[in-house]
């Protein structure tokens, strides 16, 4: 995981003389910012050092940090951190009030903006009315509940074909769990969105690269700082799609997702470019997020060998249930993708525990930009100014979820549970995907792929840890905001083909 320090010092060793002139610039403009606050915005947490602010302490532990500044300031405050003024809320009312209140705080803006910066789409499209009226709705309809249906079955195929080849090749010996989880995953979800002839394994590496720094490109650092991951995207993700645009206007195959991202571009007059950046945002949605969660499912039954042991008969039991009424289909990987669709409802304490993961280890910001002058939460914000709702510190709060850091199977069980904080219910307690217009349009597609996943290797094999070289993988808090936290480190585990 690439750290804002590591990509610096790369930086400031090939060009040096740049990289001192734009930290200078930085420092500077943010000397200039501070200089304009009032005693009615948010106060700041206090920091040392201009421009770097708060981002030692905010990157050695966010969870203490945001606690710590919320017990000082309220649930309304400001932070310095690398070049970069946030203003965080952080309580769960004000939160839910944020997303209710669209006028006063929008995303779209934002949501171009990421477009333009970050996944390089041009100006011209990435700012149209065109992108927001017509492309946002058509790809939001995609993912909608009543249509991922299709692609879900596709994703069902490809990961049983996918974990039945890897549990082939390693049977019984000694395997990374990240080699047995992300590949297969991200292939699976890739192929399933995109198409068979997908080149996934090609896009994999610069994928990985790019997604490395998300959270510093998102952060719009200096680009001498992003230059490598920038490189990545557009040498190989973007130049990958646009070959493979080529490949499937010959083909003539298109799955929803290309079908509607072609013809919309089309008649838009929108270039191959310009559609491969948008296809290569999409790749990073689809896979920054989904494919982690299924490894740390995976790292937290492993750690609790008696939720292993309940997942595994919740998977039998729905088998049983299943065989017995389809007598006469046999029960292997080809018949799993059906197997889970028709169990889908069979597997309460996988569904707890999805969400109990993405509890811990999700740490997902909505931003939202101020459209008029406004009081909110007793300060006074302007226009453009952008607030960030931490949905984390939710998911951290005693008061809110009883033993915050414990891993809990069954936590979300009990869907009629009440959650209060100060005596007031909290219906926002649990908020991985987001909230409001911008909540994750993904989720649906997310949450049952994750399960699909979890059945599917499980009904295939049985998985221990490697007891001989037993270690652990440990969350890299410093990754804040842009959902899963990645691991640091890894587990080795031994895979066994079940009769
Ligand atoms: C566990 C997996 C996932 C997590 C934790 C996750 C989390 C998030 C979060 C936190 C946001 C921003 C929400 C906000 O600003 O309030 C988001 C947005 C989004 N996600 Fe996901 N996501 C996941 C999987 C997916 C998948 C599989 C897809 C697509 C197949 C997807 C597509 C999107 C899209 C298109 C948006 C932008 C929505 C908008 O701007 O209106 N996500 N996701």
């Amino acid at each position: 995981m690439s750290s804002i320090k590591d990509l610096v010092q790369a930086q400031v060793t090939e060009h040096p003389v740049l990289a001192t002139v734009l930290l200078a610039s930085a420092l500077l403009a943010t000397e200039y910012a501070s200089s304009r606050s009032d005693s009615r915005s948010p106060p700041w947490v206090p920091y040392w050092f201009p421009w770097v602010g708060s981002a030692v302490s905010l990157g050695r532990d966010p969870d203490a940090f945001f606690k710590n500044a919320e017990a000082k300031f309220g649930p309304v405050f400001r932070v310095k951190a690398a070049g970069k003024n946030m203003t965080y809320v952080t309580s769960p009312a004000l939160i839910s009030a944020i997303y209710r209140d669209t006028r006063t705080f929008e995303f779209i803006t934002i949501r171009k903006t990421i477009s333009e910066e970050v996944f390089s789409t041009p100006k011209h499209v990435a700012m149209s009315s065109e992108l927001s009226e017509i492309y946002f709705p058509a790809h939001h309809r995609i993912l909608a509940p009543t249509n991922i249906g299709p692609i879900l079955h596709r994703y069902a195929g490809h990961i049983s074909q996918q974990l039945s080849t890897k549990i082939s090749e390693t049977e019984g010996a000694s395997t990374p769990l990240i080699d047995l989880v992300i590949m297969p995953a991200y292939v699976a979800a890739a192929k399933a969105f995109f198409g068979e002839r997908f080149p996934a394994t090609r896009s994999y590496p610069p994928f990985f690269k790019f997604n490395d720094a998300f959270h510093l490109l998102v952060a719009n650092l200096p680009r001498f700082i992003t230059a490598g991951p920038r490189e990545a995207w557009s040498q190989g993700v973007i130049q990958l799609f646009e070959s493979y645009i080529r490949d499937v206007r010959e083909a003539g195959e298109y799955t929803e997702l290309i079908n509607a991202t072609l013809s919309i571009g089309d008649s838009l007059g929108w270039t191959d470019h310009a559609l491969a950046t948008m296809l290569g945002s999409d790749l990073w949605a689809m896979e920054a997020n989904a494919i982690w969660a299924v490894y740390w499912f995976i790292v937290l039954l492993l750690q609790h060998p008696e939720d292993l042991r309940r997942v595994n008969a919740e998977i039998d039991s729905a088998r049983d249930k299943w065989t017995s009424a389809h007598s006469n289909s046999p029960f292997n990987a080809s018949s799993l993708p059906q197997f889970i669709a028709d169990s889908a409802d069979q597997f309460p304490l996988i569904t707890s525990g999805i969400l109990e993961t993405l509890r811990l280890r999700t740490s997902s910001f909505s931003i939202r930009r101020v459209t008029t002058p406004t009081e909110f939460g007793g300060y006074k914000f302007d226009v453009d100014d952008q607030l960030i709702c931490n949905t984390r510190i939710i998911h951290m709060d005693e008061e809110i979820h009883e033993r915050p850091y414990d891993f809990v199977l069954d936590r979300y069980v009990d869907g009629g549970k009440k959650y209060t904080k100060n005596g007031s219910p909290v219906p926002n307690h649990t908020l991985p995907f987001g909230g409001g217009v911008s909540i994750c349009e993904g989720r649906h597609f997310a949450q049952a792929e994750i399960k699909t996943f979890i059945v599917t290797l499980l009904s295939l094999a049985t998985i221990e840890v490697d007891t001989r070289n037993e270690r652990w993988p440990t969350p890299a808090m410093e990754r804040v905001g842009v959902g899963l936290i990645s691991p640091k480190g890894d587990v080795n585990v031994i895979v066994r083909r079940r009769n």
